[in-house]
C-alpha cells in the first residue's frame, strides 16, 4: 500500500455476521494493517469462518461496519485485491484439469471476458506455482495430488490474482505435519514479500514464526486480540481464561496478557453462553 493510501487493509467495527437473520458472531472490532499476518484462533463452532466469510460477503452482514482498503464492503469492487483459500476444500476427484489450469483460473479477474492468458498472466501463474513449491508438478492432473498438495494448488490459485490480502481458512486442515511445514514455508515467503494475511487456524505452532497478531474468538465474540509476542507470553492464560469461565458482563480480568482489546460481550439471540457451549 502506498503512503498516500493509509487505510487499513481490513477494518471491522462492531460487526455482526450470521446466516439469514441469525447472528452467529457480533461486536467484532478488528483492524488488519498492511503487512500484518493475523491468526484467528478459537474452538470449533466459535465463529471464525463466519467472520472471514463475512468479510468476503459470503455470510450475511447483520450489523456494524466492514471496510476493505477503506471502502465499505458493499461498495468494494476491487475483488482481485482479496485472495481467499476456503476451508477444507480439496479439489474434487472428478475435476479433470492440470495444476496449471486450476491456478490459471486465479487470473480470471484480470482478464477481459473470454480473453486468453497473456504473457504476464502466464508469468504470474508460474510464479504462484513456484511460491507454493509445485512448479515441477504443473502438468499433473490435480486429482492425482495429495490433500496437502491440493491445498497448495488452491493457495497458488489465490496468489495468481496477485491479492494485497490473503484470507485463508484453516490452510493446514487435513495436512500432515511434514506438509504443514511446507505450508508454513509458503506463508513465510509470502510474508517476506509483504503479503497481508488473515489466517484461521488450529495450528498456531506451525505458523509461529510468521504470525504477527492473534485474535481469539469464542462463542461468537472476539475475546482477545494483540501482538503474537504478547499471546505467546502466556497462551494458556489467554485461551483458558476466555474459553472456560467467562460470563456475560464478566470479561474484566487480570490474568492473561493485555493484548489490544478485550471486547465485552453483548446479547446474541441464542441460549445463554454456558448452554450454548454445551449445545
Ligand atoms: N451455512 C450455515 N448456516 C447456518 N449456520 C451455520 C452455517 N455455517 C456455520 N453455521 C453455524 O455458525 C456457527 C459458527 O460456525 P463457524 O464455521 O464460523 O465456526 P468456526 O469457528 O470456523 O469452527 P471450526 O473451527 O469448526 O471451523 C456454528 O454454530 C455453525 O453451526
Amino acid at each position: 500500500m502506498s503512503p498516500t493510501d493509509p487505510a487499513p487493509v481490513l477494518r471491522l467495527r462492531d460487526a455482526a455476521f450470521g446466516y439469514g437473520d441469525r447472528p452467529v458472531v457480533a461486536h467484532v472490532d478488528l483492524t488488519v494493517s498492511p503487512g500484518e499476518v493475523v491468526a484467528v484462533l478459537g474452538p470449533n463452532g466459535s465463529g471464525k469462518s463466519t467472520i472471514v466469510r463475512g468479510v468476503l460477503g459470503l455470510t450475511d452482514h447483520l450489523g456494524g461496519d466492514v471496510e476493505l482498503f477503506g471502502v465499505p464492503r458493499r461498495e468494494f469492487r476491487q475483488h482481485t485485491r482479496v485472495g481467499y483459500v476456503p476451508q477444507r476444500h480439496t479439489l474434487s476427484a472428478s475435476v479433470r484439469a492440470t495444476v496449471r489450469e486450476i491456478v490459471a483460473t486465479g487470473r480470471l479477474g484480470h482478464q477481459g471476458l473470454l480473453a486468453r492468458l497473456s504473457r504476464t498472466d502466464k508469468q504470474v501463474v508460474d510464479r504462484a506455482l513456484d511460491t507454493v513449491g509445485l512448479a515441477d508438478r504443473w502438468a499433473a492432473d490435480v486429482s492425482t495430488l495429495s490433500g496437502g498438495q491440493q491445498r497448495r494448488v488452491l493457495i497458488a490459485r489465490a496468489l495468481a490474482s496477485e491479492p494485497d490480502v490473503l484470507l485463508m481458512d484453516e490452510p493446514t486442515a487435513g495436512v500432515d505435519a511434514a506438509n504443514q511445514h511446507v505450508l508454513a514455508d509458503v506463508l513465510d515467503r509470502l510474508a517476506a514479500g509483504g503479503t497481508t494475511m488473515l489466517l484461521v487456524t488450529h495450528e498456531l505452532e506451525a505458523f509461529r514464526d510468521v504470525v504477527t497478531h492473534v485474535v481469539v474468538v469464542d462463542l461468537g465474540r472476539v475475546t482477545w486480540q494483540g501482538p503474537a509476542a504478547e499471546f505467546h507470553r502466556d497462551p494458556g492464560a489467554v485461551l483458558h481464561e476466555h474459553h472456560s469461565h467467562h460470563h456475560d458482563g464478566e470479561d474484566e480480568h487480570h490474568g492473561p496478557p493485555a493484548g489490544r482489546a478485550v471486547v465485552p460481550s453483548g446479547p446474541l439471540d441464542r441460549a445463554p453462553r454456558r448452554e450454548a457451549r454445551r449445545a
